[in-house]
């Protein structure tokens, strides 16, 4: 009954929610982005600029990155906070210590957190190295930890906690062609959960978001023309018979970061049309491996 009660007085609360989604939803926050030059990471770090945060974006490139803060510069209006950029390697620990660093010094301790960098080739399991698996593994799930550590010891451990946001996948039946990227994501959804569990004493969230298949020119740029034939075989089976775009999913992750979603901790958030619902191929696995078209993408698409 006490918990019963105690729930009901939320409903007072004040302020009340419906005063969260102003434009000065995030007003003098410091949030991290990584990956956030390009696609889904650029959408989020614009979408939190324009609320009013304090927004550093992370990556390796830093011609891209500067690319992009002149673009939310060029558009900042009186809203908008602050924007700034620093290169970093996700998978160096000394990398990512600098990082967190130079980001406090700047704007302050990291109260959002948006691990959006990381990535994958296509290969069937067969054709996979342990090396290659590997790789994926550390950019994907260790780095994810890496940063979450990072950005928890320095900034929300310290009592005033804070809000993470982890970039997952669709993996729930498998992924045909990424095993490594669809194990190193599962890994990030039970990561969430346990993260939340003992961070919410910090007064820190931990969740996940889970996109389909997003279009950017960024992600599209590194599958070549295997792009074309990978969204032949995978448009049918989305229920919404479309593509996402990096703005649906910047929005779920800004809702994921906000006081709206002050009681979800430890949920991975699908965002893809329906399409973690239902059956769907990545590569035409029906075929023998040794036909497989996409066992190994040209060295051109390496970074
Ligand atoms: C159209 C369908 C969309 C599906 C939905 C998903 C979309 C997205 O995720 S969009 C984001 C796309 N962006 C990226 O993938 C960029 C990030 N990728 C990378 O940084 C790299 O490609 C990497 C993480 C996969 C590998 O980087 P690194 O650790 O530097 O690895 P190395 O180049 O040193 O290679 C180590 C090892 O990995 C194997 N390998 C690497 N690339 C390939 C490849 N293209 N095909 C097969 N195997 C590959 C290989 O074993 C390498 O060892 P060595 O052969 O000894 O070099
Ligand atoms: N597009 C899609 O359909 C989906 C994408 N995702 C995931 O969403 C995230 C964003 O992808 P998306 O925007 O689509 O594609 P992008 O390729 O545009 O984004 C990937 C970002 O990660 C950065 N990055 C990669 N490796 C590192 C590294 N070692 N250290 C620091 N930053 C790194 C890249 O910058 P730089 O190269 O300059 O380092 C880039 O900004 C990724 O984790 C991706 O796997 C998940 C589901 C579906």
């Amino acid at each position: 009954m006490a918990a019963v009660d105690r729930a009901a007085g939320l409903a007072d609360c004040d302020p009340p929610l419906t005063g969260v989604f102003s434009e000065q939803l995030f007003r003098g926050q410091c949030a991290l982005v990584t990956g956030g030059g390009t696609g889904i990471g650029f959408a989020t770090a614009r979408l939190l600029f324009h609320l009013g945060a304090s927004v550093m974006i992370a990556a390796r490139r830093e011609v891209v990155l500067a690319e992009a803060c002149a673009t939310l510069e060029a558009e900042r209006t009186a809203a908008s906070g602050q924007i700034g950029f620093t290169t970093v390697d996700i998978r160096s620990s000394e990398a990512v210590s600098a990082l967190v660093e130079e980001t406090v010094g700047r704007f302050g301790p990291i109260r959002l957190l948006v691990q959006n960098s990381g990535g994958q080739f296509v290969s069937d399991a067969a054709s996979m190295s342990v090396k290659g698996f590997n790789s994926v593994v550390q950019l994907n799930l260790v780095s994810t930890f890496r940063v979450a550590r990072a950005v928890f010891d320095a900034c929300m451990s310290d009592g005033r906690g804070g809000a993470i946001v982890a970039m997952s996948l669709d993996v729930d039946n498998g992924m045909p062609g990424m095993a490594h990227s669809a194990a190193a994501r599962a890994g990030i959804n039970n990561l969430v959960k346990t993260l939340s569990i003992e961070w919410a004493a910090s007064g820190v969230r931990v969740n996940a978001v889970a996109p389909g298949i997003i279009y950017s020119e960024s992600a599209f740029s590194h599958y070549g023309d295997a792009a074309e034939d990978l969204l032949s075989a995978l448009l049918p089976a989305i229920p919404a018979k479309r593509l996402g775009t990096p703005e649906e999913v910047a929005g779920v992750v800004a809702f994921l970061l906000s006081p709206a979603a002050s009681y979800v901790t430890g949920s991975t958030v699908a965002i893809g049309g329906g399409s973690h619902l239902v059956r769907k191929p990545l590569l035409p696995m029906d075929e023998p491996c040794a036909s497989q078209p996409y066992g190994r993408l040209p060295r051109k698409a390496r970074l």
